[in-house]
């Protein structure tokens, strides 16, 4: 592994378990995640790793040299999942093994569960990489940040004053009920990019690019965003997936700081209790992603880390720590605040097509033959 090598970075993540209800990942699963992806670097499958949680979700942050959607990685998490849910079972936590959803392994574990965001690039000489996870919300959450990020110029300064970037960006969308996908140009097609994504249970940013010209290659992501259950699961749509996503940063990308800012402002996203509420989005530290009030608000974490040339993760800096976003985290409490007041009125709960997929419908069922025209 060297500057100029392709790498590979996989965020795998899933829920097996939660301590207690969905609150937390129990350490003792993270422990094993720890001590099986240890032997897989010995045994040199991969270069690095980290394991952590977000609210009740373990995530598994690697580097390695397999490309993305490698058997051999998506195995090594599959049965790292698996082992630590036993570990759940033993504990009784919550709704041990919740987010796997198949039985055997069969070579990709899109489609399984678990949650993916992986993304080969060239390693630059110096590789800045934030990895977000959230919890209590969907991938459509990232909607909004992920586009100030890379095509809102009053969010990052660079698309104006950076030659680098000031061409702007693509932006690869997918249409999770149609199972389609479009590449948008941004800033020449931004109303067009925005008149799907504003729409966020439907259109979902999956990646985005540099554009031709761009000093990176312009088939390596700059972002990644995990979307694979919702889309890949035949005939089901499963809720909530509880995202994560990748987002390399810096000369000719947008700043560490620029990547960062979206989450200044703690915006609304679907999720929080049984999946079925509107709420706002409250950027954490670690130790703050516990969502405990009325099973939320939705959380979302930022690791920071270089990567080196061998490959190796240097960090995580828990970059939602810093003191800048208390203010974001107190307008979250109050955002939450007021919408708690609407109990199960909408919009605080969720409109009903979108509420089709929960546990709604079967209350509502009950009703039906009660009902007279009128
Ligand atoms: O959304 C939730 C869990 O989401 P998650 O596991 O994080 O994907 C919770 O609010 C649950 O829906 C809620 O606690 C009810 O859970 P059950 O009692 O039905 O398991
Ligand atoms: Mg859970
Ligand atoms: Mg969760
Ligand atoms: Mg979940």
């Amino acid at each position: 592994m060297a500057i100029g090598e392709k790498i590979t970075i996989s965020v795998i993540k899933a829920d097996i378990g939660g301590w207690p209800g969905h609150c937390k990942v129990h350490p003792d699963l993270i422990e094993k995640a720890n001590e099986l992806l240890k032997q897989a670097k010995e045994e040199g499958i991969i270069l690095d790793f980290y394991a952590t949680y977000c609210g009740d979700d373990l995530q598994l942050i690697m580097t390695h040299n397999h490309g993305v959607d490698s058997e051999k990685i998506h195995s090594l998490a599959w049965h790292i999942f698996k082992e630590a849910t036993e570990i759940a079972k033993e504990l009784g936590l919550y709704g041990a093994g919740q987010d796997l959803l198949k039985d055997a392994f069969s070579g990709n574990i899109r489609g399984m569960g678990p949650g993916v965001a992986e993304m080969e690039i060239t390693l630059r000489k110096s590789e800045p990489i934030v990895t977000f996870h959230m919890d209590k919300t969907e991938p459509g959450a990232f909607n909004l940040p992920i586009f100030r990020m890379f095509g809102d110029p009053f969010n990052t300064a660079g698309l104006v004053i950076d030659p680098n970037m000031h061409m702007g960006f693509r932006f690869e969308v997918w249409d999770i009920k149609e199972h389609k996908k479009v590449i948008l140009n941004s800033p020449e097609e931004l109303y067009d990019i925005l008149a799907l994504i504003g729409a966020k249970s439907r259109y979902v940013i999956k990646r985005v690019y540099p554009k031709k010209g761009h000093k990176l290659p312009e088939d390596e992501p700059v972002a990644v965003i995990s979307t694979e259950k919702l889309y890949e699961i035949a005939g089901e749509y499963v809720g909530k997936d509880d995202p994560v996503a990748i987002v390399r940063a810096q000369s000719g990308l947008p700043a560490l700081g620029e990547v960062l800012e979206p989450f200044a402002f703690p915006h609304l996203v679907s999720g929080w209790m049984r999946g079925s509420h509107n709420g706002p989005i409250m950027p954490v530290p670690l130790k703050y992603a516990t969502p405990s009030r009325f099973d939320g608000p939705p959380r979302v974490v930022a690791l920071g880390w270089q990567i080196n040339k061998d490959g190796k993760l240097i960090g995580p800096v828990d970059l939602f720590e810093d003191v800048a976003f208390e203010h974001a985290r107190n307008k979250a409490l109050e955002v939450a605040d007021y919408l708690r007041r609407h109990g199960p009125f909408e919009p605080h709960r969720l409109p009903l097509e979108d509420m089709e997929y929960t546990t709604l419908p079967s209350v509502l069922e009950k009703l039906r033959d009660r009902f007279e025209p009128v």
